[in-house]
């Protein structure tokens, strides 16, 4: 039996955006967080905040998150890494780029949960989310693998529910709209990110986080299984048409 004074959380892609909201959110909650990420400079900073237990970690590197976790009662897991590829036509994508945004999206948040998942459930309590996105559940024109990835991150988070039905253990999906993050650092150019933040007011991380902090405060006996947060100017779906084909 743990004698641990606080409950421990653990955050991935705690160094930027929603993740490191998520992380200061639940410190400030009365959390102990290990934040994890490979921004090592970033964890340093962070560890101002009390409740910070930095873990400078790539999550693709299976072992070593193994090593990290050996041992430790993880209460709330919060899958939240994650990286958007190149913003183009599938046709046109490097296959690393798919590997990787496949690799990092879904097949670390599997793995993660999957070391995590079993002390939950001997303890009879526990609280899984996925990050997740619109993107997930409607189709965004040059995101198809990205929107593959958080489409299964969404078929699995529903689909672990039945695994734990019975187990006092809490799964909830995140479906976020356009957050204002580093997200695109890589997909798009500054300018082009500029604009894209400029157009409306997005959401902002600490809004994802305190959404979080609502849903985790539930009862033992409810669960948000879904949350869906966009801009109140974004939305999403709606037919299409190609250009100039009039077949
Ligand atoms: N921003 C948005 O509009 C939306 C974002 N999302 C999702 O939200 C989640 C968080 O993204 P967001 O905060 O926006 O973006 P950021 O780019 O700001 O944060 C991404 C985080 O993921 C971490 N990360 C990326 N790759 C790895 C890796 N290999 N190992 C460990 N950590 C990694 C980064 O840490 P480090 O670089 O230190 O490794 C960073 O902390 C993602 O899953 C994203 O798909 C969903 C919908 C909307
Ligand atoms: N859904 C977001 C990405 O995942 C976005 O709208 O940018």
């Amino acid at each position: 039996m743990s004698m641990k004074s606080k409950p421990l959380a653990m955050v991935t892609g705690a160094t930027s955006g929603i993740g490191k909201a998520i992380s200061l959110k639940l410190c400030e909650d009365g959390y102990d967080v290990i934040a994890l990420g490979r921004s090592t400079t970033i964890l340093a900073e962070m560890t101002s905040h009390s409740g910070v237990r930095p873990l400078a970690l790539d999550l693709t590197d299976r072992e070593a998150l193994a090593a990290a976790l050996e041992g430790e009662e993880i209460d709330v897991l919060v899958n939240n890494a994650g990286i958007m590829p190149p913003i183009g036509s599938f046709d046109k994508m490097a296959q690393s780029d798919i590997d990787t945004t496949l690799e990092v999206n879904l097949s670390a948040a599997l793995s993660t949960t999957r070391l995590v998942l079993p002390g939950m459930m001997a303890r009879g309590r526990g609280h899984v989310f996925f990050t997740g996105s619109t993107a997930g559940h409607a189709p965004f024109p040059n995101m198809a693998v990205y929107g593959a990835s958080k489409a299964a991150i969404a078929s699995f988070a529903a689909a672990l529910r039945c695994d734990l039905s019975g187990s006092g253990v809490r799964v909830t999906e995140i479906v976020a709209g356009r957050v204002e993050t580093a997200l695109y650092r890589d997909a798009l150019t500054a300018d082009a990110r500029a604009d894209m933040y400029s157009v409306f007011q997005a959401v902002q991380p600490e809004d994802v986080a305190a959404m979080l902090g609502t849903v985790l405060a539930m009862p033992a006996n409810v669960d948000v299984t879904r949350f869906d947060i966009l801009p109140t100017a974004q939305f999403v779906g709606g037919g299409g048409f190609a250009k100039g084909n009039r077949t």
